[in-house]
């Protein structure tokens, strides 16, 4: 018998999800961010696929911006819809589930404090972008690790709609992403600026954020 206590781990983590969870564990411990194929398991990616073809137009808003710049209009840094995900639905409550074990496995493993998680489906027609930007600002501490993933059927590099992910303000090469499905990238919220270019056909992701806590007397955390 071991004397060492291993935490209790949720029965639909597999240990290819766990091998997956230490990637991104690394990464995020040696670059600050990890991009990781075929990440998630294939009856998540189906359940998701679902749950995303499941909305109508209706269900999708305009997604916001953390702080505007100059006189930009938002729909000039993005147009992409968004969908909060909150777990009414068999694939919005797979996702929470998985990213529950993620969450708690970067916890363990980096010590980050990650107190808990928001997530959205996003939709973006053809044509449609995001431009350069953070995720988070430094000193406003709250989301510190930015994930995303892909519920695209397949995709290729004719399709365009790459995630370009720069290492700082100067990297302007960036690492490109196509958004193949299953592909999994999580980054530093500050520290690494990104943008989706457009595409070619509908691009479907879903993007999340571990928060820290950051309830006061008059805030309190999670905000939804
Ligand atoms: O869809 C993506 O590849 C990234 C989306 C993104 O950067 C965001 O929603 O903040
Ligand atoms: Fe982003």
């Amino acid at each position: 018998m071991s004397a060492i206590a291993v935490a209790p781990q949720s029965a639909d983590i597999s240990s290819s999800d766990t091998a997956v969870f230490a990637r991104i564990a690394s990464g995020l411990r040696e670059n600050g961010y990890a991009i990781v194929e075929n990440a998630l398991p294939e009856s998540l990616q189906t359940v998701l696929r679902l749950s995303q073809a499941q909305l109508s137009q209706a269900d999708y808003h305009m997604g916001g911006i953390g702080r505007q710049s100059g006189f930009q209009r938002i729909e000039d840094i993005r147009n992409d819809g968004v969908c909060w995900i909150d777990g009414a639905t068999g694939g919005g409550k797979a996702w929470l589930n998985w990213t529950e074990s993620l969450r708690q496995h970067l916890n363990r493993q980096l010590f980050m404090g990650l107190f808990s998680f928001e997530s959205h489906f996003a939709h973006y027609p053809p044509g449609h972008f995001y431009k350069t930007h953070y995720d988070a600002f430094r000193g406003q501490g709250n989301r510190v690790v930015s994930l995303v993933t892909y519920l695209n059927e397949s995709w290729s590099e004719a399709d365009g709609g790459e995630l370009v992910v720069y290492r700082d303000d100067n990297d302007t090469a960036g690492i490109p992403v196509l958004p193949k499905p299953g592909t999994l990238v999580a980054f530093l919220s500050e520290e690494f600026p990104h943008e989706v270019l457009p595409a070619r056909r509908d691009r479907y992701s879903v993007a999340g954020w571990f928060r820290m806590n950051t309830s006061s007397a008059d805030v309190v955390d999670p905000p939804r």
